[in-house]
């Protein structure tokens, strides 16, 4: 259905119409009048999945045969989980202090659940425990859970592991593909402000020195500088007793990663628990869990591989006659839509953008910039980890804005799709059509985050509109299926 609605200012329609998933086109000139066409044409592009297939698991067709998918019962409170009273208590006043009611996420209830048993377990042999669940699920939270706990409860118990010791020696080791990664995670544990864990995080070589003497709980840092410490100083992780691979179809799967993993848990004697964490379970990680793990304990979520029925999906056709097979116009008229939109109420409208190649990031700037958008960039070849976060945090924070109808746009390349989290993003728009459905899913998740909507526009030309995996990702949108 098009409503048409006639104001003197196009401005007072969109602030008058509420639902935030629908389209707003605001025409306020003859020249605007060809833009209603494409417009109805493109709102029967905008499909919800229908609420009875949400239900549905499809994991059986899928790589992860294994898994445990179960729909977890709803719990009110973090204090109702089986959790340690300091830990939820950090959680709630701290972690999550700004929400008015926090409640567990169902992949968070399941890890509590599990945690008891976890650590119940005095057998000498790793548990491996595969944690899955779509974006933006709390996961880092949800592996936290027994890694904080397990911490807590052997810290003053054995002596081999003190951590008081000037000599570097870590507990617990969290591996992320990229150095922003590493950031945000050591935000989150420092956030927890439990006052007896010491973390650190380290994603650059100038932070190496000082680490090296001092003792951790925690060391948070990405591949490459894991094994460049691992091969600097073997001793260090002798006294490791818990690894986290988060994104782990990334991290944990690439054969020097492989090695080190393998490095550690020849060195250390107290090897306790593997976690691998992730949105995505390739059949390569499901080939290699079943190998090298084959006992592993598996987390996962009912809605894994699906898209996130909290975000609103829409294919975008370039073939449109307005379009004219443009990305750029197809683009360009995206962002004016959502900047009409009322999607979010008195606030900066933040967009990201992504593109397959560095060369497309550069040009869409270009062509964003001259039409007078704030734009921003990431394309992870020509810039520093220290610039990405400089850049991430202006365009988290976007003071000084003047909010009215004010958008700011991110473009990258893939090296913002994986884990990074933008807080309250609610607009993606996939310039191109991704590589793969993995890369699709990871890049659509950095909106429809835990409980906040978001929308995902996939703009697709004359070229992309018959490839299967465009019809596919429609098939998968509409019916709520899992993607892979
Ligand atoms: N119980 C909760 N209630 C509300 N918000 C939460 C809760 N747990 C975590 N969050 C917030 O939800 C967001 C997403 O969490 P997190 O980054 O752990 O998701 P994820 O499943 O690891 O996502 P991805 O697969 O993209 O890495 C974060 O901003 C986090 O602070």
């Amino acid at each position: 259905m098009v409503l048409l609605i006639l104001a003197k200012r196009s401005n007072t329609i969109v602030r008058l119409w509420k639902p935030p998933s629908l389209w707003i086109l605001p025409c306020y000139s003859r020249s605007y009048s060809k833009k209603l066409v494409s417009y109805g044409k493109r709102l029967n592009e905008i499909k919800l999945p229908p609420k009875a297939d949400r239900s549905q698991n499809i994991l059986d067709s899928t790589a992860t045969t294994q898994a445990r998918a179960t729909k977890v019962a709803k719990v009110a409170q973090f204090s109702d989980l089986p959790v340690d009273p300091q830990l939820t208590s950090a959680i709630e006043n701290y972690l999550l202090s700004d929400l008015q009611y926090a409640k567990p996420s169902p992949i968070q209830i399941q890890m509590a659940k599990e945690t008891p048993i976890l650590l119940r377990d005095k057998s000498k042999h790793t548990n491996a425990v595969v944690l899955a669940s779509e974006t933006g699920s709390g996961k880092t939270l949800a592996y936290l859970i027994p890694l904080i706990q397990f911490l807590k409860f052997t810290t003053n118990s054995d002596s081999d592991l003190n951590i008081s010791s000037r000599k570097a020696s870590y507990r617990a080791i969290i591996l992320t593909p990229v150095p922003s990664l590493v950031g945000q995670l050591h935000d989150v544990i420092s956030g927890l402000n439990i006052p007896s864990l010491t973390v650190a995080g380290m994603s650059n070589f100038v932070r190496t020195n000082k680490i090296k003497q001092i003792s951790r709980d925690i060391l948070c840092t990405n591949p490459q500088k894991f094994n460049a410490l691992m091969e600097n100083n073997p001793e260090a992780f002798k006294s490791v007793q818990i690894v986290v691979c988060d994104e782990a179809d990334t991290v944990s799967f690439k054969d020097a990663y492989k090695t080190s993993i393998q490095t550690i848990r020849n060195l250390s004697e107290h090897l306790k628990y593997m976690f691998f964490c992730s949105a995505t379970i390739p059949t390569s990680m499901e080939r290699h869990i079943q190998q090298a793990y084959p006992k592993a304990n598996r987390i996962v979520s009912p809605d894994l591989h699906k898209l996130p029925s909290r975000v609103n999906f829409s294919i975008i056709k370039c073939s449109q006659e307005f379009y004219k097979n443009s990305k750029i116009r197809a683009l360009i008229h995206t962002i004016a839509s959502i900047k009409f939109s009322n999607s979010e109420h008195d606030q900066v409208k933040r967009i990201l953008i992504f593109a397959n190649h560095g060369s497309t990031v550069s040009k869409i700037v270009d062509e964003l910039k001259a039409k007078g958008f704030d734009t921003f960039a990431v394309d992870g070849s020509s810039t520093t980890h220290e610039e990405i976060e400089h850049v991430l945090e202006s365009f988290k924070n976007p003071i000084g804005t003047d909010v009215n109808d004010a958008v700011k746009i991110m473009v990258s390349t893939d090296i913002l799709a994986r884990g990074i989290d933008l807080k309250r993003i609610k607009h993606v728009i996939l310039y191109d059509v991704p590589f793969s459905s993995m890369e699709l899913l990871h890049r659509v998740g950095r909106t429809g985050r835990m409980s906040i909507r978001g929308n995902a526009y996939l703009i697709v030309d004359r070229s992309d509109e018959n490839k299967p995996a465009v019809k596919r990702i429609r098939k998968a949108a509409i019916h709520h299926r899992a993607l892979i």
